[in-house]
């Protein structure tokens, strides 16, 4: 589409809110600082968002504190009716929801509705859940005592979100915690704002009270301090690098927060010799590319056994080769541009040290700008940067594997463990591969494993807490045990 008709597209934003949301109220920052958002397809501003001031995101907090005892006493019904209403909300608002996440992130427009459906799912699901925070009654060891374990919010929670998935990474966080009865603060990422914004919007016409949930703006380390060292904040939940998420982790120990941490991956694919080839391409499709390549989950480094493997280069180059980049906002664009010119080096790095290793370019190549083409190189060595570090970036490295000891020590040689894939038709090999990769999730002949409807979370480097289904409202909730004696 040419520039007028972009325009046209994205001149309908209802949702788009320039300003942040602190008690209930939208705000400017207070000393008039603002933050430039910008479209990385064309790198032009979107808008502008406040930047808000220390005592500004302290009254977010002040604000959370004082709404909690009656949020908390709501009752879990009422709680889940609101988010139940949210929900409707949010697809009713589907299409523009979609069209800002695009603009915004630069993620293709089908993969924004994706992100939206994926998001929404969050609140469906805690919606179900708010009134399923039972207790237990526990048999007493001795005569005249009554003892019983009820489940209770943690109090003021604070989210820090990525701006890899602007929407759903703050409704897996937002959804449970206002369901469990806890209030939240949250800051998403400075480059992709709108989403939060336009869901907070939405929760006030949802009829969550001013206090319950505000989204603040600004600089990350005034609010990261903010946040870890306020003894007001019980609970920290955090989406993105482990480098940070430590940082994070670390500046809450004073305080004895709860956390919650989904943290760095560095996703194995295994496909074996008996994998069906059509299956493991599909698979490795979605791993590595959905969203551009910048997921945590990504396939990060692929293995692929010697018996299929020049099966598999030939099928997986044509579905690489046929890919399209360009404009998010365009129908057909499977690849849209990377989130900043730095992911792009990040990945034209992974690559330059991927071929200097003996690798074969297959297809594409040096991406430019913000515009990275999905590529792919066969024959890479086992030891390459691209199987080390996170690329986030639409870069598919296949490394040949001999036996199944090699493959489970290759995918195992990595100080995180998020995300894992095993495509084979044997269920000997499955069972095994399950048992010995260690992740906290695995992908067993499907690159797409996300869904709110199961605990999502990693182990080792990749963080802590689980993320989605029933586990995820356990991350905002406290037991609380009351042994009645005299009875
Ligand atoms: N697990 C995941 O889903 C994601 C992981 N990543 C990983 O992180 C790498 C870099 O991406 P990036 O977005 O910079 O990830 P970061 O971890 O730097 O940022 C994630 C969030 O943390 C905030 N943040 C950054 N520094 C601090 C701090 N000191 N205190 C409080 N909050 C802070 C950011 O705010 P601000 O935007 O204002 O800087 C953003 O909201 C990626 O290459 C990838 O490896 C990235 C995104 C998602
Ligand atoms: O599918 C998801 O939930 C995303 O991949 C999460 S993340 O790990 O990329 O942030």
């Amino acid at each position: 589409m040419d520039q007028s008709q972009r325009n046209a597209v994205i001149a309908y934003k209802p949702l788009l809110r320039a300003a942040a949301y602190v008690d209930g109220q939208w705000v400017d920052g207070a000393a008039g600082r603002t933050i430039e958002v910008t479209d990385p397809f064309t790198g032009g501003l979107i808008t502008t968002i406040p930047a808000l001031e220390q005592a500004q995101v302290q009254a977010a907090i002040d604000a959370a504190a004082r709404a909690f005892p009656a949020w908390a006493r709501t009752p879990a019904r009422e709680r889940g009716k609101i988010l139940r209403r949210l929900l409707d909300l949010i697809m009713a608002h589907r299409d523009d929801l979609a069209r800002l996440i695009t603009l915004e992130n630069g993620k293709p427009l089908k993969e924004a509705y994706g992100e939206v459906d994926y998001g929404a799912g969050f609140v469906e699901v805690y919606a179900e859940e708010a009134p399923r925070a039972l207790g237990e009654i526990i048999p007493a060891p001795v005569p005249g005592r009554k003892l019983y374990a009820e489940r209770e919010p943690v109090g003021v929670s604070v989210a820090i979100t990525p701006w890899n998935f602007p929407l759903a990474m703050l409704t897996r966080k937002f959804a449970p915690a206002l369901a469990a009865g806890c209030t939240m603060v949250a800051k998403p990422a400075s480059q992709t704002p709108l989403a939060a914004l336009a869901l907070a919007q939405l929760a006030e016409e949802a009829g969550v009270p001013p206090g319950v949930f505000s989204v603040v703006t600004g600089s990350a380390g005034m609010i990261g301090d903010l946040f870890t060292s306020s003894p007001i904040v019980r609970k920290l939940s955090f989406t993105g690098s482990t480098e940070v998420g430590v940082k994070l982790m670390a500046a809450c120990a004073p305080t004895v927060k709860r956390l919650s941490m989904e943290l760095g991956g560095n996703a194995p694919m295994l496909i074996f010799d008996d994998a069906d080839l059509a299956t493991a391409v599909d698979a490795a499709m979605i791993a590595k590319f959905r969203n551009c390549g910048q997921s945590c989950i990504a396939a990060n480094r692929i293995y692929v056994q010697r018996g299929i493997y020049d099966a598999f280069v030939e099928s997986f180059a044509q579905r690489v080769a046929a890919m399209k980049l360009g404009d998010g906002l365009e129908e057909d664009t499977d690849i849209g541009p990377l989130i900043d010119a730095p992911a792009v080096a990040k990945v034209n790095e992974h690559l330059e040290d991927a071929l200097s290793g003996g690798g074969r370019l297959l297809v594409g190549g040096k991406g430019e700008g913000r515009m990275q083409p999905p590529t792919l190189v066969v024959d890479v060595a086992p030891g390459a940067l691209l199987t080390r570090e996170e690329t986030f970036g639409p870069l598919a490295g296949l490394v040949a594997f001999d036996a199944y000891e090699d493959a489970i020590r290759l995918a195992n040689d990595t100080p995180f463990g998020l995300a894992s894939y095993v495509c084979s038709t044997s269920p000997t090999t499955i069972a095994h591969a399950g048992r010995d990769i260690e992740s906290g999730m695995v992908g067993v002949n499907t690159g797409l494993i996300s869904t709110p409807y199961a605990p999502f979370g990693g182990v080792k480097l990749s963080g802590i807490g689980k993320e989605g289904s029933s586990h995820g409202l356990d991350e905002y909730l406290n037991i609380k045990y009351v042994c009645h004696a005299g009875l």
